[in-house]
């Protein structure tokens, strides 16, 4: 049977572009790609990519204070223009973006800029009506921002609306503890909004390190995010040009905007996935086995919309490995054992790796290396800001299960420290290397003696 291309590719964000590119320019396959909105996905338009740009852009202040602490006594961040900063996002992104689309039309891919969803098992159909078939299918559309279903909740913005906004508001309103909730509360607060953030847990960034979750939580409300642990939204209502919120502890407060960063949606919704045998897990995402094929042989998906580890470099990872396996004949699998990852916080960030304290514990004996301090850098400007190094050591073997770092520029470190802890590191190997100083970095190589010993379960 004949197929108007090898591989068609259903969206054009960073796993479908991987795939796309990799199974077209290196393994020579005809490649199809359709994207509904912009090239590039989540991370480029309305993700990692901005969401970086306006941290950077929130730490005037903390860099004032701290440039006051050495002297320079004048020291002022100024007027930070919200129009501008824009401006030059949009420029930005608009740049990105035609990088995204060269880069697959140099490869041989077509480009298709419109939504398509699945009419069978060889079988896409565009907005427009056009049919092909294709011998394989990837699925790469990614997840959608999740609310939580409380009346009047459509007031609200999500994670995508941010980088679109007008101008910035006077007052808002964060709901959630996760990843995006502490990561805009922080730039929100750096650019002057008055912020609040409720979250419904007793420490934000459920699932990470607790000793590192504990310092994030005192650190927002160090920057100055009003940090409500406890209440969540019951109702929301117009009022006046902004939002009035009802709490399940009875309070009620206005807001000029309110933001729900609770969770994303795997997007499967409208896909035709009910025209094929496709099997989906619980949550809308699709159940794929670890090669990311589906219960369809010719059906693989890779990304948020499978729902395994939703970070970018796993969606490329998972993108490059399904190239590689069904048109190059090397197959490979993604270890989503071990990914490190980063929450950009300000001043600092939260780094990660491996095991948490609380996982090591479950799993069996675990010698904790750990040190709080306070860095000379932040210190000398009068800041009380602290430093974590943490390593997880494994007694039997020496190896570290897991490292985790709350610190300045701690997603650099960790991208580092994640390299030996792949490699399956022992602790003697950390010790045997020389200390670069004088960094905050150097804790990870000289913490001699472990702060406490977990026997393991109960223990
Ligand atoms: C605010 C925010 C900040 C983030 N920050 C980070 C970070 O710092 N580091 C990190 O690693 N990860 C970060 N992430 C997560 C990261 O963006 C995602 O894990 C990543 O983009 C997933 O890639 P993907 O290819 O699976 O999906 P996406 O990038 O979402 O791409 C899916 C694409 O498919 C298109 N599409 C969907 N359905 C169809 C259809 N039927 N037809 C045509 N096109 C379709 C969509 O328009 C979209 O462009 C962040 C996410 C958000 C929301
Ligand atoms: N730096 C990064 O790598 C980065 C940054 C942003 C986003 N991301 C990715 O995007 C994903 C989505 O981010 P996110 O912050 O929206 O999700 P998340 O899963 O990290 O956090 C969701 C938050 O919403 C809360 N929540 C969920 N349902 C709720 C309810 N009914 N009532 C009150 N609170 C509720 C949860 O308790 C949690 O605190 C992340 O999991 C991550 O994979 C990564």
């Amino acid at each position: 049977m004949s197929f108007d291309y090898d591989l068609f590719v259903i969206g054009g964000g960073s796993g479908g572009v991987r795939a796309a590119r990799i199974a077209a320019s290196e393994h020579g396959a005809r490649v199809g790609l359709a994207e509904e909105s912009r090239m590039g996905g989540t991370c480029v338009i309305r993700g990692c990519v901005p969401k970086k740009l306006m941290v950077f852009a929130a730490q005037a202040g903390l860099m004032e204070a701290e440039m006051r602490g050495y002297g320079w006594c004048d020291a002022t961040a100024g007027r930070f223009d919200w129009q501008v900063f824009r401006e030059k996002l949009d420029a930005e992104l608009r740049r990105l973006e035609l990088i995204y689309r060269a880069a697959l039309q140099k490869a041989g891919v077509t480009i298709h800029d419109q939504r398509a969803r699945l009419v069978g098992h060889h079988e896409v159909e565009l907005a427009d009506g056009t049919r092909l078939s294709a011998r394989h299918i990837l699925i790469a559309a990614g997840g959608r921002p999740a609310k939580i279903g409380v009346p009047g909740e459509e007031l609200a913005m999500v994670s995508d609306d941010l980088f679109l906004m007008d101008a910035l508001p006077k007052k808002m309103l964060l709901v959630g503890g996760g990843f995006i909730a502490c990561e805009f509360s922080t730039i929100m607060a750096g650019l002057g909004v008055e912020t609040v953030q409720v979250y419904r847990g007793d420490a934000v960034l459920r699932g990470f390190d607790r000793e590192a979750r504990d310092m994030a939580t005192l650190q927002l409300s160090q920057v100055g995010v009003d940090l409500r642990l406890g209440p969540t939204p019951t109702l929301l209502e117009r009022a006046g040009e902004g939002v009035r919120v009802s709490f399940d502890d009875g309070s009620a407060e206005a807001f000029d905007s309110v933001l729900f960063a609770t969770g994303r949606t795997p997007y499967t919704a409208g896909l035709g996935l009910e025209t094929t045998e496709v099997r989906l897990k619980p949550n809308g995402a699709i159940e794929v086995d670890e090669w990311s094929q589906t219960s369809v042989p010719s059906i693989f998906a890779v990304g948020d919309v499978t729902d395994r580890v939703n970070l970018t470099p796993v969606a490329i990872r998972e993108g490059h490995a399904f190239a590689d396996t069904v048109f190059g004949a090397r197959p490979r699998t993604v270890d989503h054992s071990l990914v490190a990852a980063a929450v950009y916080l300000r001043p600092h960030e939260l780094g990660t790796v491996g095991l948490t304290e609380e996982q090591a514990k479950a799993r069996g004996p675990v010698d904790v290396y750990s040190t709080v301090f306070r860095p000379m850098r932040s210190m000398f400007a009068g800041s009380d800001a602290r430093v974590m190094m943490k390593l997880l050591v494994d007694p039997a073997t020496d190896k570290v299960l897991g490292c985790h770092i709350f610190g300045p520029e701690a997603g650099e470190m960790i991208q580092l420290a994640a390299i030996p802890i792949g490699m399956g590191a022992t602790k003697a190997q950390f010790d045997a290397t020389i200390a670069v100083h004088p960094t905050a970095a150097e804790e990870l190589v000289t913490m001699r003696h472990p702060s406490r010993r977990h026997e393991g379960l109960g223990g």
